[in-house]
C-alpha cells in the first residue's frame, strides 16, 4: 500500500507551507511554498536565524528611500525590516522548489481599509523580493479575500504582480478572486481558531460528505474547471492529515511540516482509499458557476455576498488573528531597531 502522501501526489500538487529547508528537503518535491505571519515569526525565532532581525535593520536603515519608507515613522520602518527578514529566510528555500514554483508571502490585514495601501505593501514586498534576487515572475503575494484586498488584486494583476487570493470562506469569494487575475485562492478548510483551540476542530468520518469547508473546496474547483478558470485552488488550513486526503484532486495543497510526517507516515487504509476516491470524483464532476460578474461597480455584488454572517464572521476572525500575528512581528522588529540603536541595552 502506498503512503497517503504518495497516493495525494499521484493527482494533487504539493506545496510547503513552512520556510523550512530541512522539511522541503524531506518530502520533496514540492512546486511553491507558501506562509503566513505565524510561520514568518516562528522561523525567525529559530536559532539558526538569530542574525536575520539585524541584519535586516542594517538593510532597512540603509534602503528606506529605495521603498519610499520614511524612517522617522517607525511603523513603517519596523514593516520594513519584517519583509527584509521574511524575504531573507524564503529565498534560502527557492532552490529547494519547482524550477517554475513560486514563493509566496502574505500582506498585511491592517493594510485591508483602503485599497491604495494595500497595494503600495504589495509593491514593496515585490520590490524587496526582487533587491533580494527572486523577481516579480518568481514571487506571489498573498492578500486576504476581503472586497478591498480583491480590488487590489485586479490593480496589482494589472502591474504583473501575482496574487493568491487567501482566507476564501465562499463561492462569490473565489469567482472575484478569478475575474481579479488572481494566479491562485487558497480556500480554508478550517477557521482560523482551529489552529489554536481543538474545540473548533470538527472531525469527520468522510469529510468530502461531510465538511463544509471541504465541500466549498470542491465546489469552487468544479466552477474553475467547468468554466475553464486559470486561477489555480491551493487549498489550506489543515489541522489533520485527513483534510489533506479530502482535498485529493484538488489543483494544489499547501501542507505543514506535522500533517506531511503524518501523510507520509500513514499507508491508504480501506476508509481513506474510499474519501481519497470520493474526493477524486468530487473535484472532477462538472459544475458551471453562476454567470455574474463579483467585482463591477464598485463590487457591491461582492460586498453583498461577504454580508452572509458565516463568510463574514471567518473573515473577520481571520483579519483579526493575521493582524494581531502582524502586530507581534513588527514589535520584534522594534527590539531590534533599539537593540541596533542603543546596543549597550542588548545585554540588559
Ligand atoms: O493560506 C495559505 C497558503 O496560501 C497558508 O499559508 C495558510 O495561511 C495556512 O495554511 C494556515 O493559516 C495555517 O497556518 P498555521 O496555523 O499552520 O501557521
Amino acid at each position: 500500500m502506498p503512503s497517503l502522501l504518495e497516493a495525494i501526489r499521484k493527482v494533487t500538487t504539493l506545496d510547503l507551507d513552512a520556510i523550512d529547508v530541512q522539511v522541503a528537503t524531506e518530502y520533496a518535491p514540492f512546486r511553491d511554498m507558501t506562509c503566513n505571519q505565524f510561520i514568518v515569526q516562528s522561523t525567525l525565532m529559530m536559532p539558526e536565524h538569530a542574525h536575520v532581525l539585524a541584519f535586516a535593520v542594517d538593510e532597512a536603515l540603509q534602503t528606506a528611500s529605495e521603498y519610499g519608507v520614511d524612517v522617522t515613522h517607525s511603523a513603517s520602518l519596523e514593516q520594513l525590516v519584517v519583509d527584509i527578514a521574511s524575504v531573507n529566510i524564503i529565498k534560502e528555500i527557492k532552490p529547494k522548489l519547482h524550477p517554475q514554483g513560486l514563493v509566496l508571502l502574505q500582506t498585511c490585514c491592517s493594510k485591508l481599509g483602503v485599497v491604495d495601501d494595500v497595494v503600495a505593501h504589495c509593491e514593496q514586498l515585490v520590490n524587496v523580493f526582487t533587491k533580494y534576487g527572486i523577481s516579480a515572475k518568481e514571487c506571489c503575494i498573498k492578500v486576504p479575500a476581503t472586497v478591498n484586498g480583491l480590488k487590489a488584486c485586479q490593480i496589482l494583476a494589472h502591474k504583473g504582480i501575482n496574487t493568491l487570493a487567501t482566507t476564501v470562506f465562499s463561492t462569490q469569494q473565489a469567482l472575484a478572486a478569478a475575474e481579479a487575475g488572481c494566479v491562485a485562492i487558497s480556500p480554508y478548510l478550517n477557521e482560523l481558531d482551529a489552529h489554536f483551540d481543538r474545540k473548533f476542530y470538527v472531525e469527520y468520518s468522510n469529510p468530502v460528505k461531510q465538511s463544509p469547508g471541504v465541500q466549498l473546496t470542491h465546489r469552487i474547483q468544479r466552477h474553475y474547471r467547468s468554466a475553464g478558470i486559470k486561477t489555480q485552488v491551493k487549498a489550506a488550513s489543515f489541522i489533520e492529515p485527513i483534510d489533506a486526503v479530502a482535498m485529493a484532486g484538488v489543483d494544489a495543497i499547501t501542507v505543514g511540516p506535522t500533517i506531511l510526517k503524518g501523510l507520509a507516515e500513514t499507508q491508504v487504509s480501506e476508509e481513506t482509499a474510499t474519501i481519497l476516491s470520493d474526493a477524486i470524483a468530487a473535484t472532477s464532476a462538472q459544475e458551471a458557476p453562476p454567470q455574474q460578474t463579483w467585482l463591477a461597480g464598485d463590487a457591491t455584488e461582492l460586498a453583498a455576498a461577504m454580508a452572509d454572517p458565516v463568510v463574514a464572521r471567518l473573515q473577520r476572525r481571520a483579519n483579526e488573528v493575521f493582524t494581531n500575528a502582524e502586530e507581534q512581528l513588527r514589535a520584534l522588529a522594534k527590539v531590534a531597531i533599539l537593540n541596533k540603536k542603543q546596543p549597550h541595552l542588548e545585554s540588559l
